[in-house]
């Protein structure tokens, strides 16, 4: 079991915003974390990835918790933001370096990784380009390739398709697809479920910070009838 949420209840300062959500991500699945605006999606994410501490209940990657052994957890997630965030007084090579120091990887395996990476995302030609002269859907695509370097076991995707062009995001869901044959798992969140509903697993469906409803991917337009809307 990659990630386990139990009973978690949070928010901001006083404000409760998640109330009670429980779910797991199996190794090697996909969940789309779906909702409307101001539902719940990116508190969830801010729990998981430590920027906020639970109120109540627990979060637990691979049998580690981020209060028991930070360093440990977080070099098993990879986030991928809904806006970049990028140092604008690095290069695109020196984004890379600074992800292969940070998670520790092995330093031939990962710039042969990022080499293919960055071929498919055509960005093979920019390594020494700083992010100002970057658009928004290349600054998107350089937080795709740092993320997919990384080992992690757990990949965090917040609004993957917003800023991406159409082989874009294409790509990005080939790169899933492969790497959840590796075992690895991912969350994202999606307002809609159509884009990825083929490549999802299960979803997660929450309404005001609550769970409103959960299962197969494939129930997802009988389970939730209300965000059944024609995306293409
Ligand atoms: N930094 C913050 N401080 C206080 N309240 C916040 C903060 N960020 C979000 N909220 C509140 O938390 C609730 C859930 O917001 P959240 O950002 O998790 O929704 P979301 O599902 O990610 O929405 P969207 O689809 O618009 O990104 C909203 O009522 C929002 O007003």
């Amino acid at each position: 079991m990659s990630l386990e949420i139990k009973n978690l209840s949070g928010g901001y300062g006083k404000l409760t915003v998640l109330k009670d959500i429980s779910f797991t991500i199996p190794d090697g699945t996909l969940t789309a974390l779906v909702g409307l605006n101001g539902s719940g999606k990116s508190t969830t994410i801010n729990h998981i990835i430590g920027l906020l501490n639970p109120k109540q209940g627990s979060i637990t990657l691979n049998n580690l918790t981020l209060g028991e052994n930070p360093i440990a957890y977080k070099a098993q997630l990879a986030y991928i933001p809904e806006q970049p965030i990028v140092y604008e007084e690095l290069t695109l090579k020196e984004h890379l370096a600074l992800t292969i120091a940070a998670y520790q990887l092995d330093e031939k395996v990962a710039w042969q990784r990022a080499e293919q990476l960055l071929k498919i995302f055509r960005l093979e030609d920019k390594l020494t380009w700083f992010p100002t002269h970057f658009s928004k859907g290349m600054r998107q695509k350089v937080m795709i390739v740092m993320a997919f370097i990384t080992e992690a076991k757990l990949f965090i995707i917040d609004e993957p398709f917003l800023g991406l062009d159409v082989i874009a995001v294409n790509d990005l869901l080939t790169l899933i697809d492969s790497r959840k044959k590796e075992g690895t798992s991912f969350l994202l969140t999606t307002h809609v479920l159509n884009t990825i509903a083929s490549h999802a697993d299960q979803f997660v469906y929450l309404k005001d910070g609550q769970i409103a409803a959960e299962g197969p991917a494939t129930d997802f337009s009988k389970l939730v009838p209300e965000l059944n809307v024609n995306e293409d």
